[in-house]
Parts: structure tokens; sequence; C-alpha cells
């Protein structure tokens, strides 16, 4: 079994897809995301995801594809958003940690992410009143990412690469 050699989790406008990015491209890691898995396995895009079939149809799209990439996947793994508040995948990355992988905390200030967010409306969690709607379910997952997380990497004030390169520092010592 593959494992991953770091999961980034964190809230919507953490940055998990670009750090993921920058981090794949400085250690020759590949890259994968497992929002993009289950739009791909679905042929639509998560907004019509979460339209057509609900929150729970996605999250278990989404569980099913962590699941897989946490078994089949050697590099830089990015999760979506919500991905940890399913006991199955919480338990998987705790084996995960167990057999090595970093699980990364990619924190951020609403103040911060919210410049990131904007008012895309790709993401549907957010939709109507984005800021109260990231607060509301930052508190509510942040235990959960405090307690997976093997590194904790405070994003506000670092670019996607800076991040990235805190994280490979962090993995070395
Ligand atoms: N550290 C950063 N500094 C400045 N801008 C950033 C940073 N991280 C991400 N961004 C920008 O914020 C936006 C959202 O980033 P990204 O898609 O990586 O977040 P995400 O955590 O993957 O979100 P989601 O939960 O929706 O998948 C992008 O436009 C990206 O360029
Ligand atoms: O925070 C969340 O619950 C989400 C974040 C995105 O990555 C997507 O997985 C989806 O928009 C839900
Ligand atoms: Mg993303």
């Amino acid at each position: 079994m593959a494992v991953p050699r770091y999961i980034l989790m964190g809230p919507p406008g953490s940055g998990k897809s670009s750090v993921g990015r920058a981090l794949a491209a400085s250690t020759g890691l590949d890259w994968r995301d497992t929002d993009e898995d289950v739009s791909a396995g679905a042929g639509k895009s998560i907004a019509d995801i979460f339209l057509a079939d609900g929150e729970d149809a996605f999250r278990d799209l989404e569980e099913a594809a962590v699941a897989d990439a946490v078994a089949t996947h050697a590099g830089v793994l990015s999760l979506g958003g919500g991905a940890i508040l399913r006991p199955a995948t919480q338990a998987l990355l705790e084996q995960a940690a167990g057999a090595g992988a970093a699980i990364v905390f990619l924190d951020v200030s609403l103040k911060a992410a919210s410049p990131r967010v904007g008012l895309n409306k790709s993401r549907p969690l957010l939709l109507g009143n984005p800021r109260q709607q990231w607060l509301t379910l930052m508190e509510a997952r942040r235990p959960v990412y405090e307690r997976l997380a093997t590194q904790t990497v405070v994003t506000d004030d670092l670019t996607p690469t800076q991040v990235a390169a805190v994280i490979e520092q962090g993995a070395q010592a």
C-alpha cells in the first residue's frame, strides 16, 4: 500500500490546492486533489453535485475518493475542506500518520481567507453569507483539524510557495 508523503487539510481558502501544487513542484512528488478526483469521477463540477445530488451524496463520493487516494497515491494529497468530517476518513488519516505521512493543517483566519475565497460560486457551502458560513464551518472543524494534524502552518502572511517550504522544513526536522 502506498501512503501519501503529505496530506493537506484546512478550510476553504486555506490553500490546500495551491500549496499542494507548490509542494509537489518543490519536492518532485506527484500531486493529487480529492476534489478533482470526485469531480472527474462524477463527470460534473462539485457545485453541480451539491445542487443535483445534495451534500450527503457528495460526502459519500468524497469518502471513497479519499480512501482510494490514501491507499494508492505516494505523493502530495490535497483534501477537500470537509473531507475530515467523516469518521472513516479520520481513522484513515490516523493510520496514514502512523505509517509516516505528514498530516498538515493549513490554518488561516477569516480575514485572510475572505479575499482568497471571494464570492466564487464554485464553493457551494459558502453561498448566501460567505463570511458567516466560513466561520461556522471552521468553528465546527477546527478541533478535528487540530486533533488529526501532525503539523500546523498558519498561512495568513505566507505565499503558497512559502507555506510549501515551511512544510518541507517541518518534515525534515
Ligand atoms: N497563502 C496564500 N496566499 C495568497 N493567496 C492564496 C494562498 N493560498 C491560496 N491562495 C489563493 O486563494 C484561492 C484559493 O486557494 P485554494 O484553491 O488553494 O484553496 P483550497 O484550500 O484548496 O480551497 P477549497 O477548500 O475550496 O478546495 C486561490 O485563488 C489561491 O491562489
Ligand atoms: O469545505 C468544504 O466542505 C468543501 C470544500 C471544497 O474543497 C469542496 O470539497 C466542497 O466545496 C466542500
Ligand atoms: Mg482545493
